[in-house]
């Protein structure tokens, strides 16, 4: 079954255009990262699947319904980029108080050691940290017991500790069957936890797959080295996609056939220094993705 279903699904806020012809469905039990640059759309999506907006055209589904029903809305969960709690309420008062907004919630102790809150469960939401904050407002989005949890920019403001422990509880929440969306900057976040990636840009969905997948799609690999060969001889390599040439002699290339272009580098004997081989990464495929389309003559030393 599918969880969510946007279906040619648009919005406009006045003359600007947020969501155009958008396709999208997520399989219920399945964690998909949706990314894509600053004003790609993200958030006007998930705000759609929310029920908090309605398209302007098209389609959205969630749990099979409109999920403007009220509910529908008892059964997802939402991790806003900010989240206004009282501020004079504790921790473990304002968990408890949303947990009775829902008809089958988690124990709030429980939802307090999965947010990892345990510490600060008496300390007044307006003297958490930034990091604390976000805990809360996941501890506010799980709490409810959701089968759909919409999670936008998590880590954002999480220090590398609690980055570990939130991406701990996505995982226990994940091996209870529940259906997870996720926006995030992260792209090494998304790449390790996601099983699926959906990349938006302008409105539109531009990729959709596994990381695995999208990496491909960027090419193999990178390698990277500084000689004194010129732009033309680097392209000339064989296996070459892309080529990007410093000021400084710093060749950065795109490749499927890493192999085959040092073999041909070290049998012309090119004098190699700082030379790195690594696997193209989400981020590459992202940047390559995302990047704005320029006429060729524009594009200066990249091939
Ligand atoms: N209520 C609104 N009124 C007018 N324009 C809006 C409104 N909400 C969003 N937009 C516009 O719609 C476009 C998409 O915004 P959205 O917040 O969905 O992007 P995003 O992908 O979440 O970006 P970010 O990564 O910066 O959070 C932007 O151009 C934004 O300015």
């Amino acid at each position: 079954m599918n969880a969510i279903e946007l279906t040619d699904t648009g919005k406009t806020f006045g003359r600007v255009t947020a969501l155009q012809g958008l396709n999208l469905s997520i399989r219920a039990g399945e964690l998909t990262a949706l990314l894509g640059p600053n004003g790609a759309g993200k958030t006007t999506a998930i705000s759609l699947m929310l029920g908090l907006a309605a398209p302007t055209s098209g389609l959205v589904r969630v749990l099979g319904a409109d999920p403007r029903r009220g509910d529908v809305r008892a059964r997802l969960g939402s991790m806003p980029q900010e989240s206004a709690v009282p501020p004079a309420l504790s921790v473990r008062e304002a968990v408890t108080l949303f947990a009775r907004f829902y008809p089958a919630p988690l124990g709030v102790e429980d939802t307090l050691r999965l947010a990892d809150l345990q510490a600060v469960a008496n300390r007044r939401a307006g003297a958490l940290s930034g990091g604390q904050k976000r805990r809360l407002a996941f501890a506010l989005a799980v709490v409810g017991n959701p089968e759909v949890l919409l999670i936008d920019e998590p880590t954002t403001g999480m220090d590398a500790q609690s980055r570990l422990a939130f991406w701990d509880a996505v995982a226990q929440l994940r091996a209870t069957g529940r259906t997870i969306l996720l926006t995030t900057h992260y792209l090494e976040e998304a790449e390790r936890a996601a099983d699926r990636v959906v990349v938006m840009n302008a409105g539109r969905l531009l990729a959709d797959g596994t990381p695995e997948a999208l990496r491909a799609q960027a090419g193999g690999a990178r390698v990277r080295f500084t000689s004194s060969l010129v732009l033309a001889e680097l392209r000339r390599l064989p296996g070459v996609e892309s080529a990007v040439l410093d000021d400084h002699g710093h060749a950065d290339l795109r490749t499927r056939t890493p192999e085959a272009l040092l073999g041909e580098l070290f049998r012309q004997g090119t004098e190699l220094r700082e030379l790195e081989v690594s696997r193209a990464s989400l981020e590459d495929a992202f940047l390559s993705l995302t990047r704005p389309q320029e006429p060729l003559s524009a594009q200066g030393v990249s091939a």
